[in-house]
């Protein structure tokens, strides 16, 4: 299947290389050199995106929001090709009355680059075959409705960034406590892998789980008293809203 990206900054870039992993073919289409050469030599470059969509079953758009209306209006799509806006805040109807093609609004994130990406998706008539293979192949996906998207994107779009602060803070716990600034980051990066396979693959909920590692008695427990009695979920709760109050407030201040 030919997938064309348009956009190759940091997530556009991403999802071109999950693409490539998965055997696609890519057609990868950006107006900065410096972003097409970026990019592994398997992709196909293409500065005009006229030329970019041609023969394209689906095409990404991966610009930022306020460049969305002028990238739809620089390539001409037919009914039989699949348009899918990547761009928090866009609003499916903004994308629909600016191309022929079917229009999908997805929420991505930046584990598209290794396939482990998850994406919220919204469609006028449920997700086309094209974008359900696609975001299998860079991961898993959801289906939403439209009013939902917002908070999708505070969650999985943004989330990797707050995921990233915890890590961080973990990691330099870790450094200061002694251990090597490598090994810190390789203990912590995995602890979080392997914590989301365990939610992914057990049936206990997240409170029965953090029982699970608290051994009476033990250490973690003396951890955990810590984060509640300082409510450090809340921050995190609280950054969500924030970036989900974002969304919103970008769409009404570019009319998208
Ligand atoms: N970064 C992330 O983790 C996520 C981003 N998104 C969404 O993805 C979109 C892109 O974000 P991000 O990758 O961070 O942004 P970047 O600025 O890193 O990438 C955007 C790219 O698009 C290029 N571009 C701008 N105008 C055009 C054009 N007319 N034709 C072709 N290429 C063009 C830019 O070039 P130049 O730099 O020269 O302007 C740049 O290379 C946004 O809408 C964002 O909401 C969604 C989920 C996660
Ligand atoms: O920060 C942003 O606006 C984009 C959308 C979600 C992640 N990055």
């Amino acid at each position: 299947m030919k997938v064309t990206v348009i956009g190759c900054g940091n997530l556009g870039s991403a999802v071109v290389e999950g693409l490539v992993n998965k055997g696609y073919d890519v057609v990868a289409c950006d107006k900065d050199e410096e972003a097409l050469d970026a990019l592994s030599d398997g992709v196909m470059k293409e500065k005009d995106a006229g030329k970019a969509v041609e023969g394209s079953e689906l095409v990404v758009v991966a610009v930022k929001p306020e460049v969305v209306g002028p990238v739809l209006g620089s390539f001409d799509a037919d009914d039989g090709q699949v348009v899918a806006s990547f761009a928090a805040a866009v609003s499916l109807g903004y994308v629909r009355e600016r191309t022929d093609g079917r229009a999908v609004r997805v929420m991505p994130n930046l584990a598209g680059e290794y396939n482990e990406m998850t994406a919220a998706v919204c469609a006028d008539d449920g997700v086309p075959d094209e974008v359900a293979r696609v975001l299998d192949d860079l991961g898993s996906y959801v289906e939403v409705d439209e009013e939902l998207m917002d908070i999708a994107t505070a969650v999985n779009g943004s989330g990797p960034a707050f995921v990233f602060y915890a890590m961080k803070a973990m990691r330099d716990a870790g450094v200061e406590g002694g251990l090597d600034e490598e090994d810190a980051g390789t203990l912590v990066a995995q602890t979080f892998r392997g914590a989301a396979a365990i939610v992914q693959n057990d049936e206990r909920s997240l409170d029965e789980l953090i029982d699970a590692v608290c051994s009476p008695g033990g250490t973690t427990v003396e951890g955990m008293e810590v984060l509640r009695e300082s409510d450090a979920g809340r921050p995190f709760a609280d950054a969500v809203g924030a970036a989900e109050r974002r969304s919103v407030e970008i769409t009404e201040e570019l009319d998208l």
